[in-house]
């Protein structure tokens, strides 16, 4: 590994790291749930993802490892990566994103149940849909749900269909949201936006 290499690692790490922490905060992986990636290299492409059902509220040196196009690691570990790595690698494989972030809150698994039959969930008139660029006064923000398959490649090949912009976000049905984007900010930018969209609604629907 060469001097810039490895500086690139380093921080990529750290800001997959502190990513983790906020969402931590917000309790936001509840029993072990949920998964983040951060592109360190494009060719050949290599990704920190983190390692399977860790308890991702404690922070040690053994969170993430360095996995190839396949989701494979790069090196020898004892550590498993992510059960959902092949979402992850779908999205580095597929889009020019930087990070991808997956979280289970109960505002998203109770709101994939609800709208889970239309296949997708909408926004508009919500000031928050501006962080996904939309800026327009009747701009809609469709946020599609897909089915929540056991099996993990074919989970990948329905939500490989949606990888179509840089950025985004695919809800799984009664399991969780997956965003990406092309850097740890603007990923965390829209997980943020989309969970705020779905308190919102949830509330607004609790109240009715
Ligand atoms: C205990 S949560 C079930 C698996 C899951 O959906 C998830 O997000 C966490 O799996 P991982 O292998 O990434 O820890
Ligand atoms: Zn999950």
């Amino acid at each position: 590994m060469t001097q810039q290499t490895l500086n690139n690692f380093q921080e990529k790490w750290s800001e997959l790291a502190d990513v983790k922490d906020v969402l931590a905060a917000r309790d936001w992986f509840m029993g072990t749930s949920g998964n983040l990636a951060i592109k360190v290299n494009d060719e050949p492409l290599h990704f920190l993802v983190t390692a399977s059902g860790k308890d991702k509220y404690k922070r040690t040196d053994e969170d993430f490892l360095l996995v190839d196009e396949a989701g494979e690691p790069v090196e020898t570990t004892h550590l498993k990566p992510s059960t959902e790595t092949l979402l992850h690698s779908a999205i580095y494989n597929k889009t020019g994103a930087g990070c991808s972030l997956h979280v289970h809150t109960v505002a998203n698994n109770v709101l994939s149940e609800l709208y889970g039959d239309d296949g997708k969930i909408d926004f508009n008139g919500q000031e928050l849909i501006k962080a996904f660029g939309l800026w327009d006064e009747n701009a809609l923000l469709s946020i599609p749900i897909i089915a929540n398959h056991a099996d993990i490649p074919k989970l990948t090949e329905v939500f490989a269909k949606h990888l179509t912009a840089d950025k985004g976000a695919v809800l799984i049905r009664n399991h969780g949201i997956t965003v990406w984007g092309k850097d740890a900010f603007e990923a965390k930018k829209l997980l943020e936006a989309s969970e705020f969209l779905f308190q919102y609604q949830l509330a607004l629907l609790q109240l009715k």
